[in-house]
């Protein structure tokens, strides 16, 4: 019960750390990575507020050093997941009716506490499990994953501030009801933001949610999990499992009580999941919430009136930060030909500055890619392309999978706009280049537009006004977020909602209002307070 229409604190984006020699943030997160490294770290399944163990144990171990062992997580099955779905329908009378200053008050400690105590651990599990250098670990796992926490609470009091009209005599309302039934987090290896924020934003708007990540997230996972629990989530809200993914979607999929499900990973994996729902369709008490955020082919355009140095490193950055595992990625790239020379020579200059190995030493800037079976994917793309004739390697092309699954970044400039990897997602550290004469931009502008399946970022390099103003509109489906002059990836909460169209995802927008506005069911109410008490119109009346 709630006796005051309360401010939520304004959210500001948590400032991101720099983790210099000798900085404070640089020698908690050094010993961070010490204690993980030198125990094993059991993780549980949490169900109902409970932890659970089966007999089935996996091994956890850092991408970039396979042979370690950082612990191990227990494997479910199908019972696991019905009785995630019980406790999540038993949880929900009481979540949904919790007073929502109270349902926020959880997430805004979560929040302090991953940018205050658990900073450190957090970024740790998220640099040794997902193999991402210090910086990019606080960018997503600390600074991202706060954002999300903060900003969505301020999303959803203005959603609940949104209340329609009442003419005279009457009071109309609307109440943002949490879904019927319960909603399932299904959420990728990549980021850990995104892990923690596909369960809590359903949560916070009053619903209860089975969530399952990806096997190569879950030490980062479960740091998020005791941080929800530490901000007093109660037991049931979210429940954590582990277990193969077609068991899982076998049992939600056909439950009466699945209301939506929130995904981001792989377009295949989605398009498979909705067929699914589709063909269950009559099974379900509501209509499901289907929203997935999926696969890219982003792109870089490049005029001839752009700046080589912000060209090279808006491609160093957008293509290899985090080895290109980024849905946002910079993967294939469009330059003219009067700029190719000087752009090849500054993309080996920096390539040659950077280093490769795991993340324990902050040298390095690149790392491992996830797992063999990405090392695996990613190379025989490099390794046909070594055979082409239609593809000069530029830069990179070597790997070695021994100790870790390091792949060198690499560069392939192609001589047809449509070589297979000017057009699917490798994700991995490979981007392809196709070189253009300036007089063919037109062309080109098409060609950007209708390369790939996918709409998810892309990016304009060009200090010519009138040409950014035509590939704006020219490219106004070609990606949901959009870049003048920078990298098409690092989108910020609060800054740039993220999402993307065509086959990358139902464009949502994570980190906004319209992602939070899925995971509610309105309804309106119209009280009036001197009713009628007869049916006739007054005009029936004889004159
Ligand atoms: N658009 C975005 O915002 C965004 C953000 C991050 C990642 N991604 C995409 O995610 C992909 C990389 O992540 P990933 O490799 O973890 O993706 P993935 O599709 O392999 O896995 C995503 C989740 O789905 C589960 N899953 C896999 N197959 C399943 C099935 N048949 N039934 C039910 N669940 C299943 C996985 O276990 C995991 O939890 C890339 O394609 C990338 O572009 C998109
Ligand atoms: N939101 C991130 C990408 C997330 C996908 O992997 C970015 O904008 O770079």
């Amino acid at each position: 019960m709630s006796f005051g229409l309360f401010n939520v604190p304004n959210p500001v984006n948590e400032p991101v750390k720099e983790y210099r020699p000798g900085s404070p943030e640089r020698e908690s997160l050094k010993k961070a990575i010490q204690s993980f490294r030198s125990s094993e770290t059991d993780v549980p399944m949490y169900i109902g507020g409970k932890e659970v163990r089966t007999e089935r144990k996996l091994r956890i171990s850092p991408p970039h050093d396979h042979q370690h062992t950082l612990g191990y997580f227990y494997e479910g099955d199908a019972e696991h997941v019905e009785q995630a779905i019980n406790a999540a329908l038993t949880a929900k009378e009481n979540w949904a009716a919790l007073s929502w200053e109270h349902r926020a008050s959880i997430f805004l400690k979560a929040a302090d506490l991953i940018a205050g105590p658990y900073r450190a651990r957090i970024n740790a599990a998220t640099m040794l499990g997902q193999s991402k250098n210090a910086y990019q670990a606080e960018i997503d796992s600390a600074c991202e994953l706060i954002d999300f926490l903060r900003y969505n609470v301020f999303f959803a009091t203005q959603i609940y501030q949104q209340q329609p009209n009442s003419s005279a005599g009457v009071w109309n309302r609307t109440e943002y009801r949490p879904l019927e039934g319960f909603v399932f987090a299904l959420t990728p290896f990549n980021f850990t933001a995104i892990a923690g924020n596909l369960p809590t934003s359903a949560a916070l708007m009053g619903n209860t949610v089975v969530w399952k990540p990806a096997y190569t997230q879950v030490l980062a996972a479960k740091v998020i999990m005791e941080v929800l629990l530490e901000s007093g989530l109660p037991e049931g809200v979210i429940n954590l499992i582990y277990v193969d993914g077609p068991v899982a979607g076998d049992i939600i999929f056909s439950h009466p009580d699945f209301a939506g499900i929130h995904f981001t990973g792989s377009t295949g994996v989605f398009q498979k999941i909705w067929g699914e729902i589709g063909a269950n369709i009559h099974k379900y008490k509501s209509y499901p919430r289907i929203v997935g955020e999926t696969g890219g082919k982003d792109f870089v355009l490049v005029h001839e009136s752009a700046n080589v140095d912000e060209v090279a490193t808006g491609l160093v950055r957008g293509a290899f930060e985090y080895q290109g595992q980024k849905c946002s990625a910079a993967s294939r790239a469009y330059i003219p030909s009067s700029l190719w020379p000087a752009v090849e020579a500054r993309i080996k200059d920096f390539l040659s500055e950077i280093k490769m190995g795991g993340t324990e030493d902050f040298s390095n800037f690149i790392n491992a890619v996830i797992d063999e079976r990405s090392f695996r994917k990613i190379t025989a793309y490099i390794d046909a392309a070594k055979e082409s004739d239609q593809v000069r390697i530029v830069a990179g092309g070597n790997y070695d999978g021994s100790k870790g699954y390091f792949i060198e970044p690499t560069v392939l400039l192609v001589n047809d706009p449509n070589y297979r990897t000017m057009c699917e997602e490798i994700f991995g550290p490979v981007l392809s280049i196709y070189v253009y004469e300036p007089s063919e931009f037109d062309t080109i502008l098409d060609i950007v537009n209708n390369t790939s399946p996918y709409a998810l970022t892309g990016s304009i390099f060009a200090k010519d006004r009138y040409v950014i103003e035509k590939v704006s509109k020219a490219l106004q489906n070609a990606a949901g977020n959009f870049y003048i002059n920078d990298k098409p990836t690092g989108a910020v909460v609060g800054q740039q909602p993220f999402g993307g169209a065509r086959a990358s995802g139902t464009n949502d927008k994570a980190g906004s209002s319209l992602n939070l506005l899925r995971w509610v069911s309105a309804r309106t109410i119209k009280e009036t307070y001197v009713s009628p008490r007869h049916f006739a119109y007054p005009f029936l009346q004889e004159d």
